[in-house]
């Protein structure tokens, strides 16, 4: 009966690629209802393979979408419309029947930042206004993908259909993406992920670069219990490639606290210390503070050796031994390309020179990639004076004539590169395990110019949750103004929160308990300044100092590196490697002084009393007392 009426409703729209039949009943009927719905030209199947990479890719430079990087091997150019450059915070969307399930009970007034809900009435109002008819002329394309390994324990199927065949060429490299995960998925349930750039043909406005999208209905909705994500009118990164931020972390939070795991913002390293022993770590910091360089370091010590898991999202389950084991659900890399060097992650350049998506960056007149950070780099690599340098040509990332100095930006702020992971030379040959990597330290970090050690380590799991909640960005104001904008990014999860942030700290601590060995719990900060806002601590390949306290701290028996002070234990003098260092002023990095965590504190309880409120856990604020108490008797 299921073959008959889905074949019923499919039978004006053409099948471009697959076999409609050979997918389950499952699928079958979602593709036929949402082609029903949508209106699309045809079906265009997925398998997944290098030649359907290729064909789409060349029918792409062929539309001018795409601009092969003639400097490389299968790396392309792609510029968007500029008004579709990043993720839009203030369109994405969590539905659920009651409110609270999706965000905390903040007072009146106060506008929740973590996460925004929709109403399951109002949803269907949006969805009804966009999108019936809305791929008219357009293919639709069927992205069959696993997050994680195909068939993994910790692994999980989802389905995209799409609009967009530069988000199938990003699907590909960021998921396990064709014929092979239908194939393990058989029957059984998968996350419903449906995405449209949101301009049916035809089109009756002008596209700019060929970059079809509708900014002003942008609308990434997501709906947790039914596993659903309903994605519109953005062609780009976390709005398209549902695969990332919606799935793997925003539905997935969800899945993972029914099912008792954690879906994370957050790289996973192993680190090998010069006795050839390997740990491994998971760091989660604001977007935009480093994870990717931390993740792929090259470190400056001798002996030492990282190799990256992952870069965004880890998948993080307590195994039958107790351990914490966790899998990078993704298969490739959406790195922000500006800042990005051999200097400061040499991996990443490493892996972008083949096989790889560059979206918003500028282009040299020799058809190399460029961003700002790579000045140096180039006028090395071509013996450029710095004269030869100015008069460079670029096309800088609107497509405009642009010479290094000029007015504006070479690449947009938020360019990326899409390369596959398996591209990284230091990529950790577990990357791929299925059952995941033991995780020995989580690691939380954020931006701070003042007050904050670079490094301390937290009392307990629960104090070590407080700290992950209170992880936040300080940006000092400019000399003029008095006082500093902070930005909370609580467990570096805030734009990704799936479901109400009290009950996600809940499930954290319920985790935490026996029989499972909880990890210990760190608090990192790269950021520190001098009062002339210098940096006090050099970072990048010089962090590994700082792993190698975590890990001994991880190995035990070596209490005497570390003090107890108010805040955590922090390193004993002289317990981290600085040799070779320039002179580091040890105290102002890494001292605690009272008036500035007093205000920290204070600061802290109102963001939690106002953004978590009544949904904060007991032995959350109990931890927030009890640290107000240590800070009050420094
Ligand atoms: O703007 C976008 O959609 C990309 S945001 C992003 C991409 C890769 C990894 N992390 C992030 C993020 O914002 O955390
Ligand atoms: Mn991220």
């Amino acid at each position: 009966v299921v073959t008959e009426v889905v074949t019923h409703k499919l039978n004006h729209i053409p099948i471009f690629k697959g076999d409609f039949a050979s997918l389950s009943p499952k699928v079958q009927r979602f593709v036929a209802e949402k082609a029903e719905l949508m209106n699309p030209a045809g079906i265009y199947i997925c398998d997944g393979s290098q030649k359907e990479y290729d064909d789409i890719v060349d029918k792409l430079v062929e539309r001018g979408v795409l601009t092969p990087l003639k400097a490389y091997e299968n790396n392309y150019l792609c510029r968007t419309d500029p008004r579709d450059v990043a993720r839009v915070e203030s369109k994405t969307w969590m539905v659920t029947k009651d409110k609270y399930d999706s965000v905390c009970h903040t007072p009146d007034g106060v506008r929740p930042i973590m996460g925004q809900w929709m109403s399951e009435e109002q949803f269907g109002v949006e969805l009804d206004s966009r999108f019936p008819g809305c791929m008219a002329g357009r293919p639709m394309y069927v992205v069959p993908y696993s997050m994680g390994p195909i068939g993994g324990p910790l692994s999980k199927n989802g389905i995209e259909l799409t609009d967009s065949p530069y988000v199938v060429l990003c699907m590909r490299t960021m998921t396990r993406m064709g014929t092979k995960v239908l194939e393990a998925l058989g029957d059984n349930d998968f996350v419903r992920c449906i995405h449209s750039v949101g301009l049916p043909r035809p089109v009756k406005q002008k596209v700019i670069n060929h970059w079809p999208c509708n900014p002003e209905k942008v609308m990434i909705a997501h709906r947790p219990k039914e596993r659903e994500i309903w994605s519109f009118g953005s062609g780009y990164g976390g709005n398209s490639i549902l695969g990332k931020k919606c799935f793997a972390l925003r539905i997935a939070c969800n899945i993972g606290r029914d099912e008792g795991w954690l879906a994370e913002h957050m790289l996973i390293m192993g680190v090998t210390n010069p006795e050839g022993e390997e740990k491994f770590i998971a760091a989660a910091f604001p977007s935009a503070c480093g994870k990717t360089n931390l993740a792929m370091l090259t470190p400056t010590v001798p002996g030492w050796k990282v190799r990256v898991v992952g870069d965004d999202i880890a998948w993080m389950k307590f195994g039958a031994d107790g351990r914490l084991y966790a899998i990078n659900p993704e298969a490739g890399f959406f790195g922000v390309a500006p800042g990005t060097s051999h200097k400061t992650n040499a991996m990443a350049m490493e892996s972008c020179r083949a096989n790889t998506i560059f979206t918003n960056v500028a282009e040299t007149a020799d058809g190399e990639y460029f961003w700002e950070g790579l000045e140096k780099e180039l006028k090395e690599a071509k013996g450029y004076t710095d004269e030869q340098l100015k008069h460079l040509e670029i096309t800088n990332w609107l497509g405009e004539r642009w010479h290094i100095g000029d007015e504006g930006k070479a690449a947009h702020p938020n360019s990326r590169f899409t390369a596959p992971a398996k591209q990284c030379p230091n990529i950790h040959p577990d990357w791929e395990a299925p059952q995941g990597v033991p995780i020995d330290a989580i690691v939380f970090g954020g931006r701070r110019p003042e007050g904050v050690p670079l490094v301390f380590e937290s009392f307990s799991w629960e104090h070590g949750i407080l700290v992950g909640a209170l992880v936040k960005s300080e940006t000092t104001a400019a000399a003029e103004f008095t006082g500093k904008n902070v930005m909370h990014d609580p467990m570096a999860m805030r734009p990704f929160m799936g479901y109400n942030y009290g009950k996600y700290l809940e499930h954290w601590i319920k985790l935490g308990k026996a029989p499972h060995k909880a990890p210990k719990i760190f608090h990192v900060n790269w950021f520190r300044e001098t009062k002339d806002h210098k940096f006090l601590w050099p970072g990048f390949g010089d962090n590994i100092r700082v792993l190698d306290w975590i890990l001994r701290r991880v190995a035990g028996g070596e209490e005497e590196i570390a003090i107890e002070t108010a805040i955590g234990y922090v390193p004993k003098r002289g317990t981290i490697n600085l040799d070779g260092l320039p002179r580091i002023d040890w105290n102002d990095l890494m001292s605690i002084p009272k008036d500035y965590w007093v205000e920290d504190v204070d600061e802290s309880r109102h963001f939690l009393d106002t953004q978590v409120g009544s949904d904060l856990p007991q032995p959350i604020r109990d931890e927030l007392d009890k640290l107000e108490k240590r800070v009050h008797a420094l």
